[in-house]
């Protein structure tokens, strides 16, 4: 029988940065062959679209959380035929709201001979982790991490990132820890080295320790299994373009109260820029970039918003005339442009 194929979950709270690691790491496989699982909270799975342009074989779940799912969504049979395909590793990169343990159980207590659970990448976005922008959740799912991934180096100081690293160090001080700007995680250290817990250094977790995790007296108010999903909505819009972009400029800028996340894509059509502009908002801080047209299957605008008490009726409204296009407004996009990192080191 050949040997177990190890599955990385691949974890981090919305917008951490899990997707630009993912694509990172499929760009730089370097001859490394790799499986993936992406599962987004949205009504469309905006990441597994992202994904898909750089692997063959993506296999998406969206529509909500895969850690509270059973097998009628699919996921056990779709990870026990890709680790009997011709891959090294399955790389799985869960919601941004999705609850780590749950989901290492469900990859632990696979009864599946071929399926080795290979640990838990968490990615975190730094600049966030200092704001305080985090739910408590967030960081305390790294006590589950075989490898934490500190990212967005490039938006805070050596000072902050030390700050950041002493907090997650009160959670999980075992953890093998690394920093990056725009997800760029080693491979090796990934899928080679680590994170599997033997390789990494770390405690060897069972099942029980994480069970442990969970269940534990030291959960406080986590108690109950409440999971942040929970408390979190989307609302996702299509339309057939092209966008209006000062409207697209508008909803990112100002977002319907209780956004967090938005993210998509869409189509502009001007004479002064024609293409399609990839979005995405974390928290306020927006980037739009240029990006190849979407692939069969997809609208040609998609949105996705997301966040806890999402006011679901306003993002309604918001989004109900992004197509309504001011043909008079040639510089419109510029609106959007200004988003673009490319454009803005062009710029600069
Ligand atoms: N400045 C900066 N932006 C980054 C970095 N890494 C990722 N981003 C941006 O952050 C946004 C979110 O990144 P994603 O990779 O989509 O995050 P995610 O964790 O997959 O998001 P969800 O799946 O929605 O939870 C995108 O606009 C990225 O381009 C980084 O190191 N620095």
């Amino acid at each position: 029988m050949p040997s177990p194929t190890p599955v990385i979950i691949l974890g981090g709270f919305l917008g951490a940065g899990k997707t630009t690691v993912l694509n990172h790491l499929l760009r730089h496989a370097d001859g490394r062959r790799l499986g993936v699982c992406v599962n987004d909270f949205g009504a469309v799975n905006v990441d597994a679209l992202m994904v898909a342009s750089q692997v063959d074989g993506v296999v998406g779940f969206g529509n909500g959380c895969l850690c509270c799912a059973t097998d009628s969504d699919g996921f056990d049979d779709a990870l026990a035929r890709l680790v009997r395909t011709d891959v090294d590793a399955v790389v799985v990169e869960t919601s941004g709201i999705a609850d780590p343990v749950s989901m290492i159980r469900r990859v632990v207590g696979m009864a599946d001979p071929q399926v080795a659970y290979g640990g838990m990448v968490y990615v975190v976005d730094a600049a966030a982790a200092a704001a305080g922008d985090l739910p408590a959740e967030a960081l305390r799912h790294t006590r589950v991490a075989d490898l934490v991934v500190v990212n967005k180096a490039d938006l805070v100081d050596g000072a902050t990132l030390a700050s950041v690293g002493a907090e997650l160090d009160t959670v999980n001080p075992t953890a093998a820890r690394v920093v990056t700007a725009e997800g760029a995680v080693d491979p090796a250290i990934l899928v080679d080295a680590g994170p599997r817990p033997e390789r990494v250094g770390a405690e060897q977790l069972t099942l029980d320790d994480l069970l442990r995790a969970q269940d534990g007296p030291d959960d406080g108010a986590h108690a109950g299994h409440h999971h942040l999903h929970e408390d979190y909505q989307q609302f996702t819009w299509e339309g057939d373009g092209p966008v209006n972009p000062r409207a697209v400029a508008r909803l990112v800028e100002r977002p319907p109260a209780g956004c967090y996340r938005i993210k998509g894509w869409v189509e502009v059509e001007s004479e002064f820029f024609r293409g399609t502009l990839e979005l995405s908002a974390v928290g306020g801080r927006v980037r739009a970039a240029r990006a190849a047209r979407r692939g069969e299957g997809a609208s040609r605008n998609t949105i996705v918003l997301i966040g806890a008490g999402l006011d679901v009726a306003s993002a309604r409204v918001a989004c109900a005339d992004l197509t309504a296009v001011d043909a008079d407004d040639e510089f419109g996009p510029l609106s959007l442009l200004r988003y673009d990192p490319d454009t803005a080191q062009g710029a600069g």
